[in-house]
């Protein structure tokens, strides 16, 4: 059977995307596995399924798979390709945009100017929300890595985040940390790693690795989750500009239960259809 996916990315974190109302797949583990392979398959960071929704609510469903094959709570990146799919696609005229994913409602705005703003939620902080195994919600965490102390701010958006701040992203150990601190054994579903480099209460620069897609150009709910524990720590004033390797995103944030506001591009690369193995 052959299955019509269009390739999209958000500043270089990129993404296959099926439509599942007007198609019929089941897509087990290693199928995405082999999807997400830049050699063999299509190459992906992630694979966003289009659904109906479930609650008559919302527009759509949207589910998320790392290129690992498992399958996330959101995905902020993916979210603005999400909006752009389905406006494209002409599955919805509308645009803004109500979505189920498994961490939660999202609203998605399409501007004028094509950029597309995602209502992220509110963050959480709350150690269990992750999980991460710690007692007290606190803005920063001693971490102990390979004998050595790391300060993290733990954040949750919808998925899990560790945020560590750096002198400079460019010297940043990401190889090395984003691994051992993404399969910590004090985050027992794993984690997203965030190396954060404050320039100025404004502007951020930041590299994230990503919990099943190792390191991406660009990570939208990792920019909320540095931004929500920068501003949390003293150190960030809304909004913030957080320039990562793909490009730049704009998040603002008020403080407290306020939801993030997430802004950025979402580009079409092109379509196709594959046979599914
Ligand atoms: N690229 C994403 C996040 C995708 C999911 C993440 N790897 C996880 O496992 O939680 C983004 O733009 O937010």
């Amino acid at each position: 059977m052959l299955l019509h996916f269009t390739k999209m990315h958000g500043l270089g974190n990129d993404f296959m995307v099926i439509d599942l109302i007007t198609q019929r797949a089941r897509l087990r583990d290693e199928q995405v596995r082999q999807l997400a392979d830049r050699r063999f398959g299509v190459g992906f960071d992630q694979l966003l399924v289009v659904e109906p929704p479930r609650d008559p609510d919302m527009d759509f469903r949207y589910r998320i798979f790392n290129a690992d094959g498992s399958e996330v709570e959101n995905c902020g990146n993916g979210a603005r390709c999400f909006a752009r799919f389905v406006l494209d696609q002409r599955l919805t005229h509308k645009r803004e945009i109500r979505v189920e994913t498994a961490g939660g409602p999202l609203t998605l705005k399409v501007n004028d100017d094509d950029q597309v703003t995602v209502d992220m939620g509110a963050p959480r902080f709350s150690p269990a929300t992750l999980p991460f195994d710690a007692t007290e919600d606190r803005p920063l965490h001693a971490l102990e890595v390979d004998g050595e102390t790391y300060e993290i701010g733990a954040v949750s958006m919808g998925n899990p985040h560790a945020v560590l701040r750096v002198r400079s992203v460019d010297s940043a150990p990401v190889e090395r940390l984003g691994p051992a601190i993404e399969a910590h054994p004090r985050f027992p579903r794993r984690v997203n790693v965030g190396f954060m480099q404050v320039v100025s209460p404004h502007e951020i620069h930041l590299r994230v690795f990503e919990r099943g897609s190792g390191e991406t150009l660009a990570c939208g709910t990792g920019a909320c989750a540095a931004v929500a524990s920068g501003i949390r720590q003293g150190l960030l004033q809304s909004p913030v500009t957080v320039h990562l390797r793909g490009g730049d995103l704009r998040i603002e944030w008020p403080g407290e239960e306020a939801p993030l506001m997430m802004t950025g591009p979402a580009e079409r690369v092109f379509e196709g259809r594959i046979a599914l193995a």
